[in-house]
């Protein structure tokens, strides 16, 4: 794989403007204490760099904006666990990071949360985008891991829940199952997560971020048999939908789900 990504913005997914709204106003300077005036500048000049890397389609899209975790069905749950009952949680391929300042912002504390990234790169531009370096290095809130590395997932301590927003999708079928697999060593109670589907379920060339790769599509269905299949049932999908999503380009099926763990550990 090539590290770094061609600067195409003319893939058919490519959106110029940033999609700024009340909400992404508000959180913005709420959290990062960024101006109305001067977000648009900011989140140009941070996504311009993050594509440069890598075109994936939740950069060209601009869906780091949408702080996909809150739309988990059981996102209230994790709030009120995390923030009343000593709870944790992994944001798994996290990227950016956006996923775990919403987190904060809804007011979890920093030692309930974690993020990892395979690229450090996405990690630092996220201290960036959201200010707030200086208190996430100091409390080691990401780290740099690969999900098919064993001395490093064997070092990290298991959360209760572990989202996953556009990354299962990433890979083809039987990498697909092996990611789930690992997934379950990470995480107690919950897997919840947020990806690419397709009421067709198949797999699809990675066209633009990894050319020479598939990407499985899932629906419900196969989605389901999948984690039946990997876990022999002590994991199982508690919900998964698909939903139509448009952007200004483009539109694609997104898929929604819950595992939960059948197994005390
Ligand atoms: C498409 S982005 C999704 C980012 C974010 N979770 C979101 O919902 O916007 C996928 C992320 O997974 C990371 N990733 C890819 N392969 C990985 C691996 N083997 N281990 C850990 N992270 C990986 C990438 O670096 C990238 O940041």
């Amino acid at each position: 794989m090539s590290t770094e990504a061609s600067a195409d913005k003319n893939i058919s997914f490519y959106v110029n403007e940033p999609p700024i709204n009340s909400d992404v106003e508000t959180f913005f300077a709420n959290y990062a204490s960024i101006p109305s005036s001067a977000l648009r500048e900011h989140l140009i000049n941070i996504r311009q760099r993050a594509w440069e890397k890598r075109n994936y389609p939740c950069l060209g899209r601009w869906a780091f904006l949408d702080f996909s975790i809150q739309q988990s069905p059981i996102y209230q749950e994790i709030l009120d666990q995390c923030k009343n009952h000593g709870a944790t949680l992994i944001d798994f391929g996290c990227c950016l990071g956006q996923d775990i300042r919403q987190l904060v912002y809804d007011g979890v504390h920093l030692d309930r949360l974690r993020g990892y990234d395979l690229e450090s790169f996405f990690i630092e531009l996220g201290y960036e985008l959201f200010c707030d370096g200086e208190v996430m290095k100091e409390n080691k809130i990401f780290t740099v891991g690969d999900i098919f590395d064993d001395d490093f997932l064997n070092g990290v301590e298991p959360a209760d829940y572990v989202y996953v927003g556009a990354f299962i999708h990433l890979f083809d079928t039987p990498t697909q199952r092996e990611v789930c697999r690992r997934l379950t060593r990470l995480a107690k109670r919950a897997i919840t997560g947020r990806q690419v589907g397709a009421s067709i379920p198949g797999e699809y060339s990675r066209t633009f971020d990894f050319p020479s790769s598939k990407s499985m599509r899932h629906s419900p269905e196969t989605f389901t048999q999948m984690w039946n299949e990997v876990t022999e049932c002590a994991w199982q999908v508690e919900s998964a939908y698909l939903k139509t999503a448009y952007n200004m380009k483009s539109t694609n099926e997104r898929l929604t789900f819950v595992v939960r763990s059948h197994e005390q550990k």
